[in-house]
């Protein structure tokens, strides 16, 4: 008897209409799963952790504003979850309230602090003397107009649709051609195969000592991997105690990657793995060197293997 898999249930920063949402659309057939919104990054992680989600997409980075606390922490603590895809976003912003509201009529506007922080500037053109709320979700400030609670949000043109909301002003952006970057995360299982175009994210936790922070980027220098992204992370524990956050090129499953994994668990205090994950950001990894390729890494442990057992 065929066995049918019930659909994937996709968990996302919701309500209907953000931009993770449309990530997701874009990244994943509706024949793929079902889609349930989240009220918030650690609602959606939470769903994941406790089976009631099988997959969540959540932000990561935005190319303007920077990494997403949010997820970064949600990843570094708790039951571990593996990122299993990364999805590109372009995001763009613009001013929606309900319908015969005009721009003068505005005393209250919100949004999610990332999109808040990218547009600071117009929004202070527009509103002067107005302090723009935070909101857990672009279109939940979008809910929140369109329920009475607010004059004015900053969202996504969809969610303006979504929630029967006017455009005020379009594009309200500080700076065009912003992009945002999702994960798609799940619990721990199958990695995605190599595809020789892949990332690697982890968490480390360097010690107190001098020079932590050079050791942990040498693991990855001498063995040709190039860095995509680095940030530092309060632990939380106390004042000056850090974890790196941190995507590097290649798949854990390539020899220099996990040579670079194993050493850095050795070197560091602790280390999370976040996943090794199709590369989707149009761009192409850095060639690896001769001396770093798997064929190389095999070569040298048969030379020492021959070494060990007395025949150089
Ligand atoms: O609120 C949304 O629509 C989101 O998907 C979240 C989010 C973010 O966290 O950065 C995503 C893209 C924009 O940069 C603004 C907000």
């Amino acid at each position: 008897m065929p066995v049918t898999r019930p659909p994937t249930r996709f968990a996302y920063l919701g309500p209907e209409g953000t931009f993770a949402e449309s990530a997701l659309v874009s990244a994943v057939a509706a024949e793929e799963g079902t889609r349930q919104p989240a009220p918030s990054v650690a609602a959606a992680l939470a769903a994941v952790r406790a089976g009631d989600a099988d997959a969540a997409l959540v932000p990561m980075e935005n190319s303007v504003e920077g990494s997403v606390p949010a997820t970064m922490d949600g990843l570094a603590d708790g039951d571990p979850l593996l990122i299993t895809r990364e999805v590109f976003m372009p995001v763009g912003f613009v001013l929606a309230a309900r319908p015969g509201t005009q721009l003068a009529d505005v005393r209250s506007v919100a949004s999610h602090p990332h999109a808040l922080a990218q547009t600071a500037r117009r929004l202070t053109e527009l509103l002067p003397g107005i302090v723009p709320l935070p909101a857990t979700s672009t279109a939940e400030a979008a809910r929140q107009v369109a329920a009475g609670e607010l004059d004015a949000a900053v969202c996504a043109p969809i969610a303006a649709r979504r929630y029967r909301l006017d455009v005020l002003v379009d594009e309200v952006a500080d700076r065009s051609g912003a992009v945002t970057r999702f994960v798609l995360v799940a619990p721990p299982g199958p990695l995605p195969e190599p595809t020789g175009n892949d990332k690697t994210s982890l968490v480390a936790v360097v010690g107190d000592r001098t020079g932590a922070l050079l050791e942990l980027l040498g693991e990855f220098g001498v063995r040709g991997i190039s860095l995509t992204r680095i940030e530092s992370r309060p632990t939380r524990e106390r004042l000056g105690a850090y974890s790196f956050s941190l995507d590097c090129e290649g798949h854990v499953g390539d020899a220099r990657v996990g040579e670079a994994l194993a050493a850095l668990h050795r070197v560091c205090d602790d280390v999370r793995f976040l996943g090794s994950y199709p590369r989707a950001d149009g761009r192409e990894n850095k060639p690896v060197t001769d001396v770093s390729t798997d064929a190389a890494f095999a070569e040298a442990s048969t030379w020492l293997a021959r070494v060990r057992a007395g025949r150089p």
